[in-house]
């Protein structure tokens, strides 16, 4: 890894780098720093154009700062969040892998959050918008102690891009790299804690009558029923085949976050509320109210890679203010606005 030396521009990666870019155009002047955070674990520093910043642990691969051209933070991230693995870093973007949730064996969530990942200076082509000027790749392949667990060989690649507009891009690439001819299966989220000004305040858009599994009632299928989802109480629903755009609504901030997925069918809403709030060690007792997730994810159906195949799955996400028109998610309204008519 030619990971550039702590609080160091980085400039783009050598000769092999280069290479790829005569093949597929790529921005010109990659550009990040990796820095100490919490607990002496390295983080990435990307910064864009007008102010607009993002921040990346190697610990879990996760974005723990989206940060918007005011300085204002998009992203929650939980004051008694715990920066020692093994736990998972609570808040920004955990990724889910091999495993969402109790949806298989292994530990909840998976194990790609609490490993450490390296930076990839070299990652293959990836089709990018030549106006993205500020990215990062990391990599993780399984450790020793990882095979025994789950018993495949892979290579997780993770693009996080700061758009020229502040949109924040998540591309993970996963490859079967078994020499065994064996197939694997995974599940898999983006398990994104966004920052909202007050919970009751809240609506999301574009998941009105999704049938769902709810994990608080067995996981047990059913309709979501009438308007927008509002919140009351305790929310833990896998929304399932949701479309590939899903609208946050924070009246208090006349923010709108919108979600842009591919890849990734599903998508799961989480808010713990006050009872669970209490009960979790990492996680202080009202932050719930300020705090909502919104997962791009593949739940139901598993992925399964035979060897040599690889899966993408991306999320992209933007914050614009609450001029936001309702209904502006209505998949046949944006087909007649995409054709002007
Ligand atoms: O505490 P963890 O492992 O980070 O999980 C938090 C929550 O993550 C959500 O994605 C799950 O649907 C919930 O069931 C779970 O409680």
């Amino acid at each position: 890894m030619a990971a550039p030396p702590p609080s160091s521009p980085s400039p783009p990666a050598a000769a092999a780098a280069a290479a790829t870019q005569q093949t597929q155009p790529q921005p010109q002047t990659p550009f990040y720093e990796l820095v100490k955070g919490n607990s002496g674990l390295e983080k990435v520093l990307l910064r864009g154009t007008r102010g607009f910043s993002a921040e990346v642990y190697l610990y879990g691969a996760q974005v723990t700062s989206w940060k918007n051209d005011h300085a204002e933070e998009l992203l929650f991230v939980s004051s008694k969040a715990i920066f020692k693995p093994p736990k998972a870093i609570r808040g920004g973007i955990p990724i889910c892998f091999p495993q969402f949730g109790t949806h298989g064996n292994l530990e909840q969530h998976g194990f790609a959050r609490n490993r450490l990942w390296t930076i990839d200076d070299n990652p293959p082509p990836l089709p990018v918008n030549p106006a993205i000027k500020s990215f990062v790749d990391l990599i993780l392949r399984p450790s020793d102690e990882d095979l025994k667990i789950w018993p495949h060989s892979f290579e997780f690649r993770l693009r996080v891009a700061l758009g020229p507009n502040g949109d924040l891009s998540l591309t993970s690439r996963i490859r079967n790299t078994n020499t065994d001819g064996r197939s694997f299966s995974y599940t898999f989220a983006y398990h994104t804690y966004f920052s909202v000004s007050d919970i009751s305040e809240v609506r999301v858009e574009g998941l009105e009558t999704m049938d769902y599994l709810d994990n608080l009632k067995g996981k047990e299928r059913f309709t979501e029923q009438g308007d927008a989802i509002v919140f009351e109480s305790e929310i833990d629903k896998v929304y399932l085949a949701a479309p590939s755009k899903i609208a946050i609504i924070d009246h208090e901030k006349k923010r709108t976050f919108v979600l842009t997925k591919e890849g990734l069918p599903d998508a799961v809403v989480w808010n713990p509320w006050d009872k669970k709030a209490k009960a979790m060690q990492d996680f202080g007792d009202g932050e719930y109210k300020h705090m909502l997730c919104v997962e791009p994810a593949a739940v139901e159906k598993p992925i399964t890679l035979k060897p040599g195949e690889e899966w993408k799955g991306r999320l992209a996400l933007s914050a614009v203010p609450s001029s936001y028109c309702s209904g502006q998610l209505d998949p046949l309204k944006e087909h007649l606005i995409a054709l002007n008519i």
